[in-house]
């Protein structure tokens, strides 16, 4: 019965030795799968996300539950652009060493890769798993058949007329030996039907974790994109997701199987050989193992000198072509020529000692399995010639052996290659573990604006411990307000914007908005009701119609074009050849400082906020232009609280209330008429009336302080002034 069922599943005789290789084969394919199930259940399942230390978000995926946004279909919604990048830089971050952080890496792959919840894909990902154990199926059977035609002649071949002859089993044999050999090496079915079943897959994987990672660092705060390398982030997410992709394919259709294949195998050899030859294997492994530890190590090095030098010097290229004008400006064309230049040519000549070095450490490997051959074939010579074994279990010997080859070398190689790809996950998992400084409170509510009521209660900010900011900042704002804020460059007039706006959170105090504290309601809430006209607007590398809709993508063309003419912009547009769909090249830099402000002022208008900070909105513009457009944002910013950050003191002075800033410290507080009295009433002492006396015409006093009306003007005077000690004033 037992004999039946092996010859009916497994085609063979029921001979001891074909027994334990078909057990052993059963055993590895069932371990095999054992290990896919338990990985596909702890990583899908139970795996606690706290054990990869990087934010849960990470793990939830948004292919499977689209955020909601507030986005609609808009002017601008057809025009959102797909892009194609396929630059790829790398940078070294030094690996972390020992066993947790590389289960880390190999937990994360598998864990972005498997497609949780999909039940299509998922099924996909088993068929694959399968093909797979088919293939290995037919690699390790194909020895085994060819063995069992060998022992054939040996024990059922007749000769007649020196020719011998082959039963019909034999024949069979032969049939399925050059079938499986076929499969083994030139069939394309099985390939194709692998790369149709995993192209899904894979393409689902690459989406959902290059929108989890681009949704990660969207959420970051101000801080991080500050410090970041501009162009870094982007490649380096899609480098890692490749390798993300290459780590889990190579583990769990290479490096497993490998290294179960060469246990196996030694088992073979050990018991069914005898301990001689399995005591070679193993010290040969062992040999191997070693070479290839230093080997990888050293391929390792010059893989990541060749990357490292490679990513400088297209960060260098990419960093002259981003500021062509400074390197017009300064004549030096030929300069940055020579230093890509130099960049390149270390690349080569790195490129050219990897390719040396790899050759070369390839030869001890060659030699060590020759020298295992040679050694193991000298032992079954011998048995041979002493009658203690048949002569044809010399080629099943050299069979077997060189079966093992295979995967020894695979593992050798790919082990090398993992361990480069750890080192793109290393740079993805710093931009992972990188926490925004600006966080929601947990269940944070949304900022309920009403009026827009602002009070600032001994607000106290910082930088950092080296960088001053903002001290003890109070003052009550009542709705529809406006709000000037002055003072000399790099006093803290545009830190005092940004707080409002929850780039940072103060070190101490509270903002209130309506009386609510916005540190303890969602950024997101704060930001909706509050507009923002930037010292330099930054745009899009986009059309005028996507860049003014950008403020409302659910806007129509109407709207967008009223907030232009609202901003004077429109008649300017309307005279380009392409009007709204001019592009603006990019940052805008194909437009006029003055256009670029104005577009961002018409964002404003279309986004209609409760609050507005206009930091030197208008300080790019003529002043025929600009008092056009102070007509506009007053119609805009009538009945809405707003803050004026500005150096020209023509724009505050009809505020309803003044601030003037120095060392992060308010100095002064009035209206323009408050403060101008106050000055004539303390002999002309006061910072307001000293920046008005300069900017109105009249003479400075020989000790006027340093604040100008620009930051020329500041230098100049400072150079040619003594400063005076700030009066501090007590906060109301
Ligand atoms: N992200 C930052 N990190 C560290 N320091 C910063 C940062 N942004 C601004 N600072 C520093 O904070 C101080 C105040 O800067 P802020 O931009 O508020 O000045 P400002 O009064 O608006 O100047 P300006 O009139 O020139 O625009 C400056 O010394 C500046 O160098």
């Amino acid at each position: 019965m037992v004999d039946n069922l092996w010859k009916f599943s497994f085609g063979v005789t029921g001979d001891v030795l074909e027994r334990m290789l078909v057990g052993s084969l059963v055993l590895r394919f069932g371990h095999l799968c054992v290990m896919a199930l338990l990985s596909v259940i702890i990583l899908s399942e139970i795996l606690d996300p706290s054990v990869l230390q990087i934010p849960a978000s990470i793990l939830m995926d948004p292919l499977a539950s689209p955020p909601k946004t507030n986005t609609g279909l808009g002017a601008i919604a057809s025009e959102i652009p797909i892009v194609a990048d396929d630059e790829k830089d790398s940078t070294n971050i030094p690996q972390q060493q020992g066993f947790k952080p590389i289960l880390r890496k190999v937990v994360f792959s598998l864990r972005m890769t498997y497609p949780s919840g999909k039940r299509w894909l998922e099924i996909l990902y088993f068929v694959k798993f399968g093909i797979m154990i088919l293939g290995r199926a037919i690699v390790f059977y194909t020895p085994m058949q060819t063995e069992r035609i060998i022992r054939a002649f040996g024990h059922t071949g007749q000769v007649a007329g020196g020719t011998p002859i082959l039963s019909k089993f034999d024949m069979a044999s032969i049939v399925s030996y050059v079938v499986y050999d076929y499969l083994q090496r030139y069939s394309n079915v099985l390939t194709a039907i692998t790369a149709v079943v995993d192209t899904p897959v894979d393409d689902y994987a690459r989406t959902s974790m290059t929108l989890r990672f681009f949704q990660h660092v969207h959420g970051l705060s101000m801080e991080y994109h500050l410090n970041a390398k501009s162009g870094e982030t982007m490649p380096v997410l899609r480098s890692a997701e490749s390798s993300v992709i290459y780590i889990t394919d190579m583990l769990m259709y290479q490096i497993l199987p490998s290294i179960l294949d060469v246990i196996l195998s030694l088992v073979y050899f050990w018991f069914a050989w005898g301990w001689k030859y399995g005591l070679v294997m193993v010290v040969n492994l062992v040999i191997y193992m070693i070479i290839n530890h230093f080997v990888s190590k050293r391929r390792i090095k010059t893989w990541n000198d060749c990357s490292d030098i490679s990513y400088k010097a297209s960060s260098r290229a990419t960093d002259s072509l981003q500021n062509f004008e400074t390197v017009k400006h300064f004549t030096n064309e030929a300069f940055e020529v020579d230093r890509y230049r130099a960049g390149l040519a270390g690349y080569s000549k790195t490129n050219l000692r990897s390719t040396v070095e790899d050759s070369l450490l390839a030869m001890p490997r060659g030699l060590l399995w020759s020298w295992n051959l040679f050694i193991g074939c000298a032992f079954c010579a011998t048995e041979i010639a002493q009658g203690n074994r048949d002569p044809s279990s010399f080629m099943t010997f050299v069979l077997h052996t060189k079966q093992l080859e295979n995967p020894v070398d695979t593992f050798g190689w790919v082990f090398s290659s993992i361990k480069r790809e750890f080192n793109c996950i290393e740079q993805l998992f710093a931009i992972l573990e990188a926490e925004p400084t600006v966080k929601d409170i947990p269940n944070a509510p949304s900022l309920i604006t009403k009026k827009g009521n602002i009070e600032f209660e001994d607000v106290c900010f910082q930088y950092s411990s080296d960088k001053k900011g903002l001290s003890n900042i109070s003052f009550k704002v009542p709705q529809g307000s406006t709000v000037g804020i002055v003072g000399p460059t790099g006093s803290g007039k545009s830190t005092l914007l940004k707080l409002m706006f929850r780039l940072w959170d103060p070190t101490s105090g509270r903002i209130l908005i309506d009386g609510q504290d916005i540190s303890k309601v969602t950024q997101i809430s704060v930001r909706e009701q509050i507009g923002v006209v930037p010292q330099d607007t930054a745009l899009l590398d986009e059309s005028i119609l996507y860049n003014i809709g950008y403020a409302r993508p659910s806007a129509t063309r109407v709207e967008i074009e009223d907030a232009a003419k609202a901003a004077q912009i429109h008649e300017n547009i309307m005279t380009f050849e392409q009007g709204y769909n001019t592009s603006v090249g990019e940052r805008g830099a194909k437009l006029s400082g003055g256009e670029r402000q104005r577009i961002g002022i018409a964002r404003v208008v279309l986004k209609q906020p409760s609050i507005i900070l206009l930091d030197e909105a208008t300080s790019a513009l003529d002043s025929a232009t600009e008092s056009d457009i102070q007509k506009a944002l007053n119609a805009v910013t009538e009945n809405r609280t707003t803050f004026v950050v500005a150096h020209r003191l023509s724009t505050v002075m009809h505020a309803d209330l003044i601030l003037c800033i120095k060392d992060g410290r308010i100095v002064e507080r009035g209206t323009h008429e408050e403060l101008i009295q106050k000055a004539a009433e303390s002999d002309g002492e006061g910072e307001y009336y000293k920046m008005w006396k300069i900017q109105s015409g009249e003479s400075v006093s020989s000790n006027a302080s340093t604040v100008g009306d620009d930051e020329l003007g500041s230098t100049v005077q400072a150079m040619t002034s003594v400063p005076e000690p700030c009066p501090s004033l007590k906060e109301p």
